[in-house]
């Protein structure tokens, strides 16, 4: 069992493959830009900060292989193919905000006069790269800042027992992971009882990726249905829930996985803290609120079939958004690398969080 989605050395990339998980575990070829694009769009490789990385790399990739005599010839190719990945799924931020910050920094390069075109090549090309230590970093700072502040909520030396939803660690990023990150810290402090996770339909990434990770890491956990959550919350006693996020509007609703938003109206009910946890390059402050977030629909195949085989009827008519909104006001706390934050601290906060993800190192 591998949890490395994304193995990138010296202008090789290559990912795994999760469509073909837990059955299989197949590392693919990324060439460049086109394989990036297509492996995102279908899900081969998906969570947010992930989605970011390797569609930066996969353009690192191709980069590397020209040559290119003019800074202007390889600002606007840098600028034509991020604009293009970031098409291949609408709703999580971050490829958009990597791309932002790709652009801006490649500009830079092309305005200083004292930079060669080979010296402006290279160094975007590490630029990119740095964007896998940097999210290691960050997941390993949010998981110790979540399990801080669920162990906050409890008395000393008690164990908690935590509901997360979909995949939100080393599958969905570089390393470690946001939610499951939090996890993760939880179980390294011993303080973890147990840690329920739903299967997450239709793409299972609960049944499929979570309990990967969860198995891998022997951690102590429990599979759940979609359905079972506010049974579970009514008869466990669950002290926290935390999920990731695939985009943070200005006023904290959070776009994430389908499902999100009932597990949230759930623990509202059952006075159950809700977080979400992920870094500071998922909050979008150019969105006001979570209406105005593009929520992605996937194809109605993907609720029809497992693993090609029929388990809906023939001329069903389906509807597969794959996220959904959850308000700030079901929300108690939102963990970032930077800390904890409640939903009306973040635009407070704008211009210390927008400077730091400026003072980022170009990412
Ligand atoms: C670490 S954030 C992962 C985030 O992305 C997932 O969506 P998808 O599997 O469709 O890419 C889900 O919303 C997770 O919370």
């Amino acid at each position: 069992m591998t949890l490395q989605a994304i193995k990138y050395e010296n202008g090789t990339l290559e990912v795994l493959d999760q469509l073909l998980l837990p059955k299989e575990s197949k590392y693919i070829p990324i060439l460049g830009v086109e394989d990036g694009w297509k492996v995102i769009n279908k899900m081969q490789v998906r969570g947010a900060p992930a989605i970011a990385i390797v569609g930066c790399l996969s353009l690192a990739v191709e980069i590397s292989k020209e040559e290119f005599e003019k800074k202007k010839a390889l600002r606007r190719e840098v600028e034509g193919k991020l604009n293009y990945l970031i098409s291949a799924r609408p709703t999580a931020v971050n490829m958009k905000q990597a791309a932002d910050h790709l652009i801006s920094y490649i500009n830079s390069l092309d305005n200083d006069e004292s930079v060669s075109a080979q010296e402006m090549q290279a160094r975007f090309v590490a630029a990119i790269e740095a964007m896998l230590e940097k999210d290691i970093s960050d997941n390993r700072s949010i998981g110790e800042f979540g399990a801080k502040a669920i162990l906050n909520n409890v008395t000393d030396g008690e164990q908690v027992r935590v509901l997360t939803h979909c995949n939100t660690g080393s599958l969905a990023t570089a390393y470690f992971g946001t939610a499951l990150g939090v996890v993760r810290c939880l179980h390294s402090a011993s303080r973890l009882e147990n840690c329920y996770f739903t299967e997450t339909r239709p793409y299972n990434q609960g049944a499929r990726l979570t309990a990967y990770e969860l198995v891998h890491d022997k951690i102590p956990s429990t599979l759940v249905c979609d359905s079972t959550v506010a049974y579970l919350m009514k008869t466990a006693q669950i002290n926290a829930v935390v999920v990731g996020a695939d985009r943070v509007a200005a006023n904290g609703d959070t776009a994430n996985k389908i499902g999100t938003y009932q597990i949230a109206v759930v623990a509202k009910h059952h006075e159950v803290p809700f977080y979400v946890a992920a870094p500071l390059t998922s909050i979008d402050f150019n969105v006001n609120t979570g209406d105005n977030i593009v929520i992605e629909e996937r194809p109605q195949v993907e609720m029809t079939h497992i693993n090609n085989i029929r388990i809906a009827s023939p001329g069903v008519t389906c509807w597969n958004p794959a996220f959904d909104v959850t308000p700030a006001r079901l929300i108690t706390g939102i963990i970032t690398e930077k800390g904890v934050f409640r939903p009306s601290e973040l635009s407070t906060l704008q211009s210390q969080l927008q400077d730091h993800k400026n003072s980022l190192p170009q990412l």
